[in-house]
């Protein structure tokens, strides 16, 4: 588990006072629309006004500016600030620097004096995939405790153990000059009877209401909670009722964090009831795809000429890492034990795996010993693997009821071209059905889907490695 030592002397915290509140208890709104590039947002008078160059080298062998990047105001990483001027202690600030963070990205910039401003505001933030949301989030919960005092300040919620992990990650190297403490509230990592006090609780909704209703952690001191994945987490044919219950144990007071690449209509009202007079950032729905990201698709005959399409782009597929998303946890099992017995190297990784062997696949995956897992919609949203250059749709992405789920394409597609990174998606399509669900996804999010040939290897080849090298 990745903690961090408590210690007596903690310092700085942003003040909490109570937000200001309506008779109905709600909070006032005081809105601004400001339409910024690709950002509308809402913010609050008060927010400050709006200025370093890196490089990103790909895993491809490819450099790509970043700076110029940043630079561009159409870009989503692009910032006028920088992280000095956002109202940081400097203690974050040098856990910024160890990070190798240049300058805020575009919703760095804009979420985090929203999210630090005083009294604390609800915020509801969307950004594309890969452009630093959870900086954002995690900048603001180090912000928000007290480190002298022992007791639970933040919680943080995500749809996965992986994304847990990983947001922890983030945190523990951000806080490394601060005195923050941190416990995780995941699956099989508190002992029974345990009870959690650190600043920063990090986990998944059922193991965190399990932990709350056990009064294993004691939430009457909870300042901000931050939901990742929030669209995912809100959904009520998912993750709802136990998001709902861990908010219903935090104080009223407490400022609710929503992050996500995507809101879809039918979740954003819901969000703007958990987390009322909220200042917003939005995405229109032709902002949401990422521009380094290509999408192309392959025309398979039928099943077996999908395998034998995959098997054949072993090769690309090896060039940096690669994800393999399949609708089954049964597909990715017969995939996966199909390919290692021809004596292809892939790890599988799905919610049937007990938390040890998932812990151990991803922690391989990211540490670049293994270049292509075969997994379900499980690792679809958050996880960020940068050497992640290429995303194969076995099975297209679907909803609960059956339908294309644009949502999810974009999440799954979103885990290759990160922070500014090149990358490639490819769908697999085999029949009518598979078409039809492709095209109504290309059709909601308005990007083009191009074909590559299944009948000629060289050409495949050579337009896929042109794609990332461009
Ligand atoms: N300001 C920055 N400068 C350079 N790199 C950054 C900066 N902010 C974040 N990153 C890097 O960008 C990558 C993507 O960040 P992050 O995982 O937070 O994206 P996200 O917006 O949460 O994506 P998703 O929607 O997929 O969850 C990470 O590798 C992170 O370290």
């Amino acid at each position: 588990m990745a903690d961090l030592k408590p210690d007596a002397d903690g310092f700085f915290h942003a003040a909490s006072s109570a937000p200001t509140q309506n008779s109905d208890g709600s909070i006032p709104e005081t809105k601004t629309e400001v339409k910024t590039g690709d950002l509308t947002e809402s913010k609050n008078e008060d927010a400050p006004q709006s200025g370093a160059s890196a490089l990103l080298k790909s895993t491809f062998e490819v450099t790509v500016t970043l700076a110029d990047q940043q630079a561009d105001p159409n870009s989503p990483l692009y910032s006028v600030q920088t992280f000095e001027q956002l109202g940081l202690h400097e203690d974050l600030l040098k856990g910024i620097y160890a990070m190798k963070f240049q300058k805020p990205s575009k919703i760095q910039e804009r979420a985090l004096p929203l999210l630090l401003q005083n009294p604390p505001r609800n915020m509801i933030g969307q950004s594309q995939s890969g452009t630093g949301k959870t900086a954002a989030f995690v900048l603001a919960m180090l912000s928000r405790v007290d480190y002298t005092k022992e007791a639970v300040q933040a919680l943080c919620i995500a749809p996965s153990r992986e994304l847990a992990r990983q947001i922890m990650q983030v945190i523990t190297t951000m806080a490394a000059y601060t005195k923050v403490t941190t416990g995780y509230a995941i699956k099989d990592a508190v002992a029974k009877g345990a009870s959690l006090k650190q600043h920063i609780i990090v986990g998944t909704p059922g193991t965190l209401t399990d932990l709350i209703r056990r009064r294993s952690i004691d939430t009457a001191h909870v300042k901000i909670f931050v939901v990742d994945e929030a669209d995912n987490m809100l959904d009520q044919q998912g993750l709802g009722d136990q998001t709902l219950r861990v908010k219903n144990s935090v104080p009223r007071d407490c400022q609710i964090v929503l992050f996500s690449a995507t809101f879809p209509d039918y979740v954003r009202n819901f969000a703007n009831k958990f987390a009322p007079a909220a200042n917003e950032i939005r995405l229109k729905t032709e902002e949401l795809s990422v521009e380094g990201i290509k999408q192309f698709y392959m025309d398979c005959k039928n099943e077996v000429h999908k395998y034998e399409v995959l098997v054949e782009l072993y090769s690309l597929l090896t060039i940096g890492q690669s994800i393999i998303f399949c609708k089954k946890k049964e597909t990715a099992d017969v995939i996966a034990q199909r390919m290692i017995d021809q004596g292809h190297q892939v790890s599988l990784l799905h919610g049937s795996k007990d938390p040890v062997e998932r812990d151990r696949v991803i922690d391989e995956f990211r540490d670049g010993k293994s270049k292509v897992l075969i997994t379900t919609n499980v690792v679809a949203r958050g996880i960020d693997i940068p050497q992640v250059n290429m995303v194969v749709n076995y099975d297209m992405p679907l909803t609960v009821d059956n339908r294309p789920d644009p949502e999810t394409y974009l999440h799954r597609i979103g885990r290759t071209g990160r922070f500014g990174r090149r990358g490639i998606s490819i769908n697999f399509v085999h029949d009518r059905r598979s078409w039809a669900e492709m095209q109504e996804i290309e059709q909601k999010l308005g990007k083009a889907i191009v074909r590559v040939k299944t009948d000629d290897f060289d050409e495949m080849e050579k337009t896929l490695k042109q794609e990332l090298k461009a």
